[in-house]
């Protein structure tokens, strides 16, 4: 399904619900597997959610998980300590792609019994779950994140508990401050001290526990950018939210201020106003390896209002849904900007025009098709194969449509 955005004009004071972080559902299926005391509500309805909760519950020997990244890693720790169990774990043609090598490493180094059915490195995994007793191991911590939430997720279960040491620079750090916030939510000891994080085994069983998922930030982004890209005055209201949020994109609070946006915390919901006027002249210089999601929306807002932008941190773009940095260089060239890119930086120069319409190819990657959509505020403009946002974020075209955007 490929949809074109005539160009649009945000309806003022509209309000809009969106569904739990895609993150923290995903930790908290897999530690209600492990933990069925567990009650968890307002879970993320994105097909990455779905697809954990499915391969949680299913009893088959193949799983596949398409393109769940988070997915993938997590239950790959999930499986190593199912005892007894045999599965193969596979994804789509990109997720074989997604290097694994450190994750399953880290496993084999703890005791686990995996191995690559196709390429080294990469899924489709199979996997012999088995008693882990080893509980000490050292992972390189600059590549992704997501293999240290994994074995996090499933520390407490391993026979004496884990101690993980993380070689060179960590990235993505918000994102395990999540995993060991929401441990530590059920009533698991964790310590994060310099480069070692340790977790104890569980020694008492954990109590019923209801825990509420806060809506999903990088899916604000999209609202972030909308207000942005609109007139002064221009104000939208989003929920649920928290002024303390476990999830790092809530960052977009402070980073679009710099875009004239300022957010306004009240009834577990955010309102987005635009409140000053952006000269072109403007630079935004930003470090985004502790929210690496929302590099995508902040490109093409900067694009939008015709600043000028330099991201760096951006080293963890290359191995996500597709080459993140190579998509935006394409798509936002063909809309007429001048991008220059490296492995892990992002140079946007500032434009004063916008080639109307163009058609956005996505890559199978929803925040391709998500980022672009604000720019039918400024111009006619394509998205291909729009319904690829399901994959984080299934009603935004609804959402989209009702806060005034005009699609066909
Ligand atoms: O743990 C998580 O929920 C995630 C971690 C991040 O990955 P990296 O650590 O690979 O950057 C992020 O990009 C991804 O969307 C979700
Ligand atoms: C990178 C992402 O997801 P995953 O790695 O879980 O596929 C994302 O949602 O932007």
């Amino acid at each position: 399904m490929d949809i074109s955005i005539q160009k649009s004009k945000l309806k003022n004071h509209q309000s809009v619900q969106i569904t739990g972080s895609k993150s923290e559902s995903n930790r908290l299926l897999l530690l209600k597997a492990l933990y069925p005391q567990i009650n968890i509500e307002n879970v993320s309805n994105s097909d990455d959610s779905v697809l954990m909760q499915k391969a949680l519950v299913s009893k088959e020997s193949l799983i596949d998980i398409h393109h769940a990244g988070t997915a993938m890693r997590f239950l790959t720790a999930y499986f190593s300590i199912q005892d007894g169990r045999e599965v193969t774990i596979t994804g789509s043609k990109r997720m074989k792609e997604r290097p694994i090598k450190i994750l399953v490493d880290a496993l084999k180094t703890l005791g686990a019994d995996i191995e690559y059915l196709e390429n080294d490195g990469f899924p489709p995994l199979k996997i012999i779950g088995k008693k882990l007793i080893t509980n000490k191991v050292t992972l390189e911590a600059n590549v992704s994140s997501q293999y240290i939430s994994a074995l996090l997720l499933i520390a407490s279960k391993l026979e004496n508990g884990l101690e993980l040491t993380l070689a060179g620079n960590i990235t993505s750090v918000p994102y395990i401050k999540m995993t060991l916030s929401l441990l530590d939510s059920i009533g698991i000891e964790t310590d994060f001290r310099g480069n070692i994080i340790t977790v104890n085994p569980l020694s008492t069983s954990i109590k019923e526990k209801n825990l509420v998922v806060e809506s999903d930030w990088s899916s604000a982004s999209y609202f972030y950018s909308s207000v942005a890209l609109s007139d002064v005055g221009t104000e939208i209201t989003i929920g649920s939210y928290k002024e303390e949020s476990l999830q790092g994109d809530s960052v977009l609070a402070s980073i679009y201020k710099s875009f004239g946006v300022t957010t306004v915390y009240k009834n577990q919901a955010i309102t987005l106003l635009k409140t000053d006027f952006i000269d072109s002249k403007s630079i935004i210089e930003l470090d985004l390896k502790n929210a690496p999601d929302i590099a995508q929306t902040i490109a093409v807002t900067a694009f939008g209002l015709g600043i000028e932008c330099y991201m760096v941190g951006l080293h963890t773009l290359k191995i996500k849904e597709t080459d993140r940095l190579v998509a935006l260089k394409i798509e936002l060239e063909k809309l007429g900007a001048n991008v220059s890119i490296t492995d892990a930086t992002l140079h946007l120069k500032s434009s004063d025009k916008i080639i109307s319409d163009v058609e956005i190819a996505t890559y199978n990657d929803h925040r391709m098709a998500m980022a672009f959509a604000p720019l039918g505020l400024k111009t006619d403009i394509k998205i291909k194969n729009a319904d690829v946002v399901s994959k984080s974020y299934p009603q935004f075209w609804e959402d989209f449509t009702a806060i005034g955007f005009s699609l066909k």
